[in-house]
């Protein structure tokens, strides 16, 4: 071989060991903690991302850390309620939830759990899917849309019952969860994905909610990137939607950190989720993506 080729090949090696040694505080620093991870519609758009998503969890499981998914599917499921000739209609970014919808919804988000479970053992982690329904987790009632409008079953959290995530943590499986959840007479409620991720890591006290979108993080200009706000403190965010710098969509995701903050959570993040393994590189590196809210 070559003294040039030779150089090339240390040099990368050298490289990765870099990269490692660069991680290994945030190893030590995390082993142990539960992370949820808000996985939705955005960043689930093609196999190669979602299998980049799923190879961060399972390596975080591997060195320790906890990863727990809550997924969304609001894409997959207005696309195959459009095929069934039924049109969807958002009230206050909610979805109008009658009981045929209701039904799709619930088949939909059904198979997207068993699709990234699968992914997961696939990649040789230990996936469990988990909705809603399945002991307790999420006890929901009836949430009323805007304006007091009525937007059919459409849920917010009264109750988590996270003893059966503790479980299936320990004993070694990444939970992936379905935003479904379950009302006092059985009754089955749709909860917007990054609620029901807020509310799972507040009640797991998680150390961080990382929730993968389909933006850089928070733009303090949304025309341009480099106007990335990387750390925002709880405190500064009404003057900011005030503002109108932050609307639509990233709304109730900030608030939704800011109830997990005020709930015990230490730390939660909005990525990016269409750059593959952005969860590894805000999770190990110094620099980390994304935006900061604490
Ligand atoms: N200040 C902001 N910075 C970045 N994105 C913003 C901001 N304010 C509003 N948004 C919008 O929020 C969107 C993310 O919310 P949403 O579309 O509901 O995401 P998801 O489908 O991943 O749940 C972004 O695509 C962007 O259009
Ligand atoms: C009540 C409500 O709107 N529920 C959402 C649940 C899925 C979701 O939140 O998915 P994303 O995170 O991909 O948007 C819906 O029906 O679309």
């Amino acid at each position: 071989m070559a003294v040039k080729e030779k150089e090339k090949i240390m040099q990368s090696a050298l490289e990765k060991a870099n990269i490692l040694v660069e991680a290994l505080p945030y190893i030590k620093k995390f082993s142990g903690k539960t992370v949820v991870i808000k996985y939705g519609g955005h960043a689930m758009l093609n196999t190669e991302l979602k299998q980049a998503v799923m190879t961060d969890l399972v390596l975080m499981k591997f060195v320790g850390i906890n990863p727990v998914v809550v997924h969304g599917g609001g894409p997959d499921i207005t696309g195959m309620l459009n095929r069934l000739g039924i049109e969807s209609q958002f009230i206050g970014g909610l979805r109008v939830t009658d009981s045929s919808t209701m039904e799709v919804v619930e088949m939909v988000l059904g198979k997207l759990n068993k699709e990234i479970v699968s992914f997961i053992n696939q990649l040789g982690g230990r996936g469990i899917g988990l909705s809603g329904k399945d002991a307790n987790l999420i006890m929901a009632a009836k949430k009323l849309g805007k304006d007091q409008a009525d937007i059919g079953f459409v849920g917010e959290v009264e109750n988590i019952n996270p003893q059966l995530l503790k479980t299936v943590i320990e004993e070694g499986y990444i939970p992936v969860i379905s935003p479904v959840g379950v009302g006092q007479e059985g009754e089955t409620y749709n909860i917007n994905a990054d609620t029901a991720a807020g509310a799972l890591a507040t009640a797991l006290q998680a150390d961080k909610l990382m929730i993968l979108t389909d933006v850089e993080g928070i733009l303090a200009d949304r025309n341009t990137k480099e106007s990335l706000l990387s750390v925002i403190q709880t405190e500064e965010i009404p003057a900011l939607i005030e503002q109108g710098v932050i609307q639509g969509g990233m709304i109730p995701k900030v608030e939704c950190c800011v109830k997990a903050i005020q709930g015990g959570v230490n730390t939660t993040h909005i990525l990016d989720g269409r750059v593959p393994h952005s969860i590894l590189l805000e999770v190990f590196t110094d620099k980390g993506i994304g935006t900061m809210v604490k």
